[in-house]
């Protein structure tokens, strides 16, 4: 772990430590004091999971929300950058392992990022949001056989709720959108270095892709722009869904919310034809050995939003896994799907490539204590765009062309960001101790070359019939010769763009193509998911689960008004 990480984790888990968890009691319920049956059930109290519970309850169905281990996000990791601080903290983020890479990867084991407290991963995420494009789920329909539902017309309109006009940090003024929960907003431009690195991108990108880039990238198609931050505009604190969807909002009494607990089964009534979700049965995260079981029923729905992860590991728990993993564990099989567990996968990241330049040689805000003094008191400064990332760009390639087979890829652009690298290896006057790393900073920017469409395919494999441990995951990053090619080519395009533009790039690489940053890769959760799109994941599967909740909302009113009919 690197020193600035460790830093910040010393200083989460002491805001841990000293932070109530004011103003929450009466929402979240001991499990003795529930209703023995609800309307609905969410299992994983993610973006997803938090936005349906929310509208399925204001819609008057009686909701519970399970979620564990975790329990609620610490007041001070919704300031932007010091939520990095929970990130390999075993109290705060699961830290999935993959089994040991071969000896060519150097033996090895990676290790996967994923949030533990209420509003999952995207209390530890950067809290990026740009669509991906049209293509994207062009392929998903064509490809994987994915309604028309699901078109980037039909995501766009439903994320379009959450898109708000906002003047999110000093000088910034962009209308964008409407207003919804989820507080979005804009993040301010590197207008200096726009249009030179739109050229430099869209040159390396003809020579990968013979393509162009589209200059718009929250349009249809993607291309160089600039990426919406979730942070609050009143605030400037991040929006997790906790706060979106539940903190100061006047609870509908229809919502129970369990947090440290865990699902360990989905219960089936198996008399029916198809089989039919009736309950679940949960556990308390620590009670590993099962001592207090919860039995509660649904009488409408139950609705997994448990992660890529453990989604399919709470379905093969519960009968409804491939053929062997059900013989393995002695699980009595619901139904065999040989797919449940398959297909994991998520875009390549190379991290590490930074430039910083000399303090005083370019016009830039420092970034010092007073940045979180001015935030603390006021909410205002750099601190109000996490991460400090002031543009993105994207390439794609030919949209017409887009296949699964067909690579896309990204750089981003970040100024002032906190990767180990940007703050050891740049060349500081200022020493490269913590202090003088973190609060003398110089402007930097960060290339982030994603592979976004790779080959490879990974799994979930359960290490045994206890939903308390832990799944393997492996994604089998490094299994793909094309991936690696590629993925090789990427670094090599951006360190040359580095080099010209800027002079030296931090960190070495020596030709060989491995995926230095993939520890931080994302897990979107992929049982929805057939492939990522190029953009991020937030602003879909969010989208995604507005639509699931109206689905469900209007089902449930046809068939009540059936009934009464
Ligand atoms: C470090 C990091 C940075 C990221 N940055 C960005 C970004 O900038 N932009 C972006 O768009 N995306 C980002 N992402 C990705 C984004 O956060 C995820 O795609 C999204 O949160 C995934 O949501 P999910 O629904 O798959 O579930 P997850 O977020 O994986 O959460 C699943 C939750 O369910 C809980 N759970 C699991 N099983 C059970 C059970 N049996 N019972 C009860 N609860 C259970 C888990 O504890 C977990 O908290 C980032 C992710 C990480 C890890």
């Amino acid at each position: 772990m690197n020193l600035i990480h460790q830093k910040l984790q010393e200083i989460s888990t002491l805001v841990s430590l000293t932070t109530a968890e004011v103003g929450y009691t009466t929402v979240f319920p001991s499990p003795a004091d529930l209703k023995s049956a609800y309307d609905f059930i969410i299992v994983g109290g993610v973006i997803t999971g938090c936005l349906i519970a929310k509208r399925l309850s204001d819609a008057g169905h009686s909701t519970l929300l399970i979620h564990g281990p975790g329990s609620l996000p610490n007041e001070l990791t919704r300031v932007p950058l010091l939520n990095l601080g929970l990130h390999g903290n075993p109290d705060h983020d699961h830290l999935y392992k993959s089994p040991r890479l071969n000896s060519r990867w150097l033996n090895q084991t990676l290790t996967y990022n994923s949030g533990k407290d209420l509003g999952g991963s995207q209390v530890l995420s950067a809290q990026m949001w740009s669509y991906g494009k049209s293509g994207d789920f062009t392929c998903w329909k064509e490809e994987f056989g994915i309604s028309e539902k699901f078109s980037n017309e039909n995501i766009r309109a439903a994320g379009k709720i959450h898109e708000k006009a906002s003047a999110g940090v000093e000088g910034v003024d962009s209308p964008y959108g409407e207003s919804g929960e989820i507080d979005l907003s804009l993040s301010p431009t590197w207008a200096p270095y726009q249009q030179t690195f739109a050229d430099r991108f869209e040159a390396a990108a003809a020579s990968l892709t013979q393509t162009r880039v589209n200059k718009d990238q929250n349009s249809d198609a993607l291309g160089f722009g600039r990426i919406i931050h979730a942070v609050e505009a009143d605030t400037g604190y991040i929006s997790t869904p906790v706060r979106a969807f539940f903190e100061n909002r006047p609870l509908s009494d229809n919502l129970h919310i369990v947090t440290r607990h865990m699902v360990r089964k989905i219960l089936f009534d198996m008399s029916t034809s198809p089989p039919r979700a009736t309950g679940v049965e949960f556990v308390q995260a620590e009670d590993r050995e099962g001592s207090v079981v919860f039995f509660k029923k649904a009488t409408k729905r139950i609705i997994l939003t448990a992660g890529a992860i453990r989604t399919p590991q709470l379905l093969a728990l519960s009968g409804v896994g491939s053929e062997s993993d059900l013989k393995q564990w002695n699980i009595e099989p619901v139904v065999t799907r040989n797919g449940v567990g398959q297909n994991l996968h998520d875009h390549y990241d190379i991290g590490n490539a930074g430039v910083c330049f000399p303090k005083g040689t370019k016009k830039y805000v420092d970034f010092g204590l007073t940045q979180y003094f001015n935030f603390g008191l006021h909410r205002r400064g750099q601190l109000r765009a996490p991460l400090g990332t002031q543009s993105y760009g994207f390439f794609k390639s030919d949209q017409s062309n887009l296949t699964t087979s067909k690579h896309y890829f990204s750089i981003g652009i970040s100024k002032n960001n906190l990767y180990q690298d940007f703050y050891l290896q740049g060349k500081s006057s200022e020493g490269d101790n913590f202090f003088g790393t973190l609060f003398k900073q110089r402007e930097c920017l960060l290339f982030t070359p994603t592979l976004l469409h790779p080959e490879y395919r990974g799994q979930i494999t359960l290490t045994s019939g206890d939903p308390l441990d832990d799944p393997i995951v492996d994604l089998k990053t490094t299994s793909n010769a094309r991936d690696m090619k590629l993925i090789g080519e990427l670094w090599q395009k951006v360190k040359r763009i580095a080099e010209e533009s800027f002079g030296d790039i931090g960190g070495e690489f020596d030709g060989t193509p491995f995926p230095a940053c993939v520890q931080d890769l994302m897990i979107a959760d992929a049982s929805i998911l057939p492939c990522p799109t190029s953009g991020h994941m937030l602003p879909t599967i969010s989208a995604m689960a507005e639509m699931a909740a109206r689905e469900v909302i209007r089902d449930f009113e046809v068939q009540r008004s059936r009934s009464r009919s």
